[in-house]
């Protein structure tokens, strides 16, 4: 007998979900890996903001992290189900149990990057709510706390140091066929 679940997870599902702190790539590698997999890439922060009709910026600031997360948790849990793309997922996402679960049997590859290279690369950007202030501190914090979950989703883990999107984009390819 056929299992709803089993159903619904076996029809539609990523081809790879990338995971990683602010500044690892995930938007960018993400558009270069759906390019060459000729698929769609959707971004779980696109589809808050889009949802919400704000950016994250102001969602925080209006509504506060709690609320952020919770509707973080609702687009990640829709995107898993409907994409069948390249899904990217926002830094802290993975930060819920809920979606640590939900990324069981999945193609998660973690895109990994050192504290000085990520604050080169996010620079001062205000986008960033949690990097406001200083990013250095706050970067050091999250890759802290976040490290050892990125360690244990990611069933791929990707250098990004020295290398292009492009590059890190074909090793995926290489790695997921
Ligand atoms: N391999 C790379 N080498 C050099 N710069 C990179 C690389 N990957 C991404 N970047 C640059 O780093 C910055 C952050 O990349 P990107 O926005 O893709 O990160 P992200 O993981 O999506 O961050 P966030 O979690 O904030 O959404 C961008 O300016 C991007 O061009
Ligand atoms: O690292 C984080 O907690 C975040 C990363 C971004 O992708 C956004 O989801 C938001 O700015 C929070
Ligand atoms: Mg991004």
């Amino acid at each position: 007998m056929s299992h709803p679940e089993a159903t619904r997870s076996g029809a539609t599902r990523p081809k790879a979900v990338l995971i990683g702190p602010p500044g690892s790539g995930k938007s960018t590698v993400g558009a270069a890996l759906a390019e060459r997999l000729g698929v769609a890439l959707r971004d779980t922060d696109a589809d808050i903001e889009a949802a919400a009709g704000r950016p994250i910026s102001e969602i925080f600031i209006d509504d506060g992290e709690e609320r952020f997360r919770e509707m973080e948790r609702a687009a990640v849990r829709t995107a898993l189900a409907e994409h069948d793309g390249v899904l990217a997922l926002g830094g802290g996402a993975v930060l819920a149990a809920e979606t640590q679960e939900l990324l069981a049997g999945h193609t998660v590859v973690y895109l990994k990057v050192g504290l000085s290279e990520a604050v080169k690369r996010v620079g001062l950007a205000t986008a960033r709510p949690l990097l406001v202030l200083n990013p250095r501190s706050q970067l050091r914090r999250l890759l802290n706390e976040r490290l050892p979950i990125y360690e244990r989703l990611g069933t791929l883990h990707v250098d990004t140091e020295g290398r292009t999107p492009e590059e890190i984009a074909e090793q995926i390819v290489k790695e997921i066929a």
